[in-house]
């Protein structure tokens, strides 16, 4: 996970955009399981992440840190696992927050674990001391392990809720206190399409997410009978983004989302106080469907959506029951209809 704040101060009260960036499981513990012999892959307990880490947190800090009238100084800080850590789809933290530098304003990264509770406390109070109090908090870091659910290991269904949702727990209640204080700030929810439409061979994952959606909307139901209107909050459910986060999604209808549109399409909703966005906006209409069809009805509209992606056992799809994948990487894998 990658912590990301902004501060703005000024003419405007003193504050931050904190986003616990892009995540994905890695290292050894979340490392599929795979026969010997088979090449490695980040199908399942992906690998380091893809990278929607290195256009969010630059996007970020250029489109929040400047432009605002009565901004003098904003700064950025960003913290993942390991900030020296590169993959093989984006750069690490540090080089990203080099770049928010370059961008003018002030920037750091911190290494924090967000599976882990006092991790996320100690980097929340090292961040307060060093750059002052938060008004943006995007909690984005997440795991996914794409598998039935009786092939994940117990340990992977714990780390999916620990990060995916547990998490946001332990942030919020760390930097909510000086928004409500304040009557300003701005949570962030990053959950998922998966998060409004229960997903097959992602149960685990789609389950967090929908806990992260009903998060995001509590809260916000919350802060209204509060009285707190200047603290705001937007959840984001995005389809298949391609960050190397699922391996080979695809569908006959929707396209996989590029990065840099679901972050444009993020600082948007900042802006204008949006509480809800999914994206691509048509999926509104999948999840409005789903509480008026019966679920045959339903399960024949998905059927011509031809939705597929690679689990860490092969390729799942809506084309054909039984049938051995040609897919490259999913050789032992069988097609199923999702
Ligand atoms: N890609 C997609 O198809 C979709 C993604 N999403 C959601 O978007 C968010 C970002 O995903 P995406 O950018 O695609 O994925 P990435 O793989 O690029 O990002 C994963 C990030 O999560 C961090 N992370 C994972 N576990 C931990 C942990 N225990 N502590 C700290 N950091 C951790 C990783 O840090 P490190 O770099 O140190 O490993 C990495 O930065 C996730 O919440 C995901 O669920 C939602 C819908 C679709
Ligand atoms: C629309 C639709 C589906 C939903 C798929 C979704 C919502 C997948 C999202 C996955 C994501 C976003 C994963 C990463 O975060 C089903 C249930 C397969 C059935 C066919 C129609």
């Amino acid at each position: 996970m990658s912590l990301e704040t902004l501060c703005q101060e000024g003419a405007a009260p003193p504050g931050c955009l904190a986003a616990n960036a892009t995540s994905g499981a890695s290292s050894a513990p979340e490392t599929p399981r795979r026969p010997p012999g088979d090449p490695p892959h980040r199908a399942a307990g992906h690998e380091g992440g893809g990278h929607s880490a290195l256009p969010s947190l630059t996007a970020t800090a250029r489109n929040l840190a400047s432009p605002h009238p009565g901004t003098s100084q904003a700064s950025t800080l960003l913290s993942f696992r390991d900030p020296t850590r590169s993959g093989a789809y984006r750069e690490g933290a540090e080089d990203t927050a080099a770049q928010a530098r370059e961008l003018g304003v002030q920037a750091r990264a911190y290494k924090v674990d967000c599976s882990r509770r006092e991790d996320i406390q100690r980097a929340a109070e090292q961040v307060k001391k060093d750059m002052g109090e938060v008004c943006i908090l995007v909690n984005n870091a997440g795991v996914v392990f794409v598998d039935d659910l009786l092939s994940l290991e117990d340990h992977e269904i714990q780390k999916t809720f620990d990060v995916n949702i547990l998490a946001h727990f332990w942030t919020v209640r760390a930097f909510l206190p000086s928004m409500l204080e304040r009557n300003h700030g701005h949570i962030v929810t990053v959950a998922s399409m998966s998060g409004k439409i229960g997903t097959p061979l992602l149960v685990n994952y789609s389950s967090s997410k929908f806990a992260a959606v009903g998060f995001a909307e509590a809260l916000q139901a919350e802060l209204r009978l509060l009285g707190r209107d200047g603290v705001r909050t937007t959840c984001l459910c995005p389809y298949f983004v391609n960050t190397g986060f699922v391996q080979n999604p695809q569908s006959r209808f929707v396209d996989v989302l590029e990065p840099e549109a679901v972050v444009s399409r993020l600082l948007s909703a900042i802006l204008a106080g949006e509480t809800l966005v999914l994206i691509p906006s048509s999926m509104h209409c999948n999840v409005l469907l789903k509480s008026l069809l019966p679920t045959r009805a339903l399960q024949a509209i998905y059927a011509t959506m031809a939705i597929s992606f690679k689990t860490r056992s092969g390729l799942a799809g809506t084309k054909t029951s039984g049938e051995e994948s040609q897919e490259p990487g999913a050789e032992r894998g069988a097609k199923v209809r999702l």
